[in-house]
């Protein structure tokens, strides 16, 4: 059977007048059925712009180039706009991060997801509203069955995003995207929501492609996980593996910014420096202006995705890579710095946190 989604070598430009703005640069990965997928970096990585390629939302002044994706086989890149029309919020459901968006103010909350049920499943009317009644409650609205009618303004901003949630998992989906779903919320809210989200899609054995900022956000919902930078992916690897062995120095900052019970701090250090200019990047590997790690070749060679065990470029089939140029093929010597950690990752973040770079 053919892999639930499948995109292969993706670039996405968008034509500014500042210049032409490569977003995301011949990315590939896979999403198996029902698999909790996260893609995570910072902002203007390209996260939102993979996601919405996946929905084939993308208007101008961007473009999708080139590339190919694959939903169970049949290239959504290919598929007419009515065919596209007939997947999406059926077979793609997607929730964003702004609910009030996602939400028609002038209709009862209950109102949409049930007509959205009728309309992408043939219930009749009475059906639809006992399956919204159910996915409300599934959802953790309380007495679902009375505020069936009430307007979002009458729900809070959890309230919202639980509603978002049920309605997109109302058509029963085999994939959701969801860009940042629980940014808007607090904390506490935000881990009883992902919670949720976690259960229902694996009761509905829905797979899901998680776009955050947030690696621990990663950490309560997926199973596997690609790291990107400036359009790029710099890492993919199970969650546990990246959360035990990070092997790209990028990823080892971004630990850095999670927050740990009981260290006191809130947010923590972000990496120094910023997202270079997508029309300009830096040469060589893109994150070397800001690696505390990056040695002069680091200037000059652009890192491949590499399997990390071999040392071979990675193909989809890669369980962990990295493009650094430390794992790649051929490199006699490597770099003289190692990322590996016994913990989750403590000693590199502290080495990354206090600029510390190797011996
Ligand atoms: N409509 C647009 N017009 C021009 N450039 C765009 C547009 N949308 C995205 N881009 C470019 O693509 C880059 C990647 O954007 P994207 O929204 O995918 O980043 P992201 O990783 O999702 O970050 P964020 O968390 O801020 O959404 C942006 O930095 C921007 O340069």
């Amino acid at each position: 059977m053919a892999p639930l989604l499948e995109v292969k070598d993706l670039t996405v430009r968008f034509y500014t007048q500042e210049g032409v703005v490569t977003a995301v640069d011949g990315l590939s990965y896979r999403i198996e059925s029902g698999e909790k997928f996260g893609v995570v970096g910072e902002s203007g990585a390209g996260k939102s712009v993979t996601a919405l390629s996946v929905l084939r939302l993308i208007d101008s002044p961007g473009q999708i180039e080139s590339g190919e994706i694959l939903f169970k086989g049949e290239d959504l890149l290919e598929m007419s706009e009515s065919e596209i029309r007939s997947i999406r919020g059926n077979e793609i459901a997607m929730i964003f991060q702004d609910a009030q968006t996602a939400l028609n103010p002038v209709y009862s909350v209950g109102g949409q997801i049930a007509e959205a049920i009728e309309h992408h499943l043939d219930y009749t009317p009475e059906e639809a509203r006992d399956r919204t009644i159910q996915l409300l409650d599934r959802v953790g609205i309380p007495e679902a069955e009375a505020r069936f009618s009430d307007y979002p303004h009458e729900f809070s901003g959890g309230m919202q995003q639980r509603a978002i949630i049920a309605m997109a998992l109302s058509c029963d989906p085999d994939l959701i995207v969801a860009d940042e779903p629980t940014t808007a919320l607090d904390v506490t809210i935000e881990a009883q929501i992902l919670d949720e989200l976690r259960e229902l899609a694996d009761e509905f054995d829905t797979a899901i492609q998680l776009i955050t900022h947030d690696l621990g956000v990663i950490a309560e919902v997926c199973d596997r996980v690609m790291v990107m930078y400036a359009g790029k992916p710099v890492e993919k690897a199970s969650v546990e593996e990246l959360y035990y062995d990070p092997k790209h120095p990028y990823t080892v900052g971004l630990m850095s910014s999670i927050p740990r019970v009981g260290d006191g701090r809130d947010r923590l250090q972000t990496i120094p420096g910023t997202m270079p200019d997508l029309v300009e990047l830096p040469s060589g590997c893109s994150f070397h202006p800001r690696c505390p790690f990056a040695e002069e070749q680091c200037t000059r060679t652009e890192p491949a995705l590499t399997d990390v065990e071999t040392g071979r470029e990675a193909t989809l089939d890669t369980e962990h890579a990295a493009a650094c140029i430390e794992y790649t093929e051929g490199l006699s010597q490597g770099l003289t710095y190692s990322v590996e950690v016994d913990g989750p990752a403590d000693d590199a973040v502290s080495q990354y946190v206090e600029g510390d770079s190797r011996e």
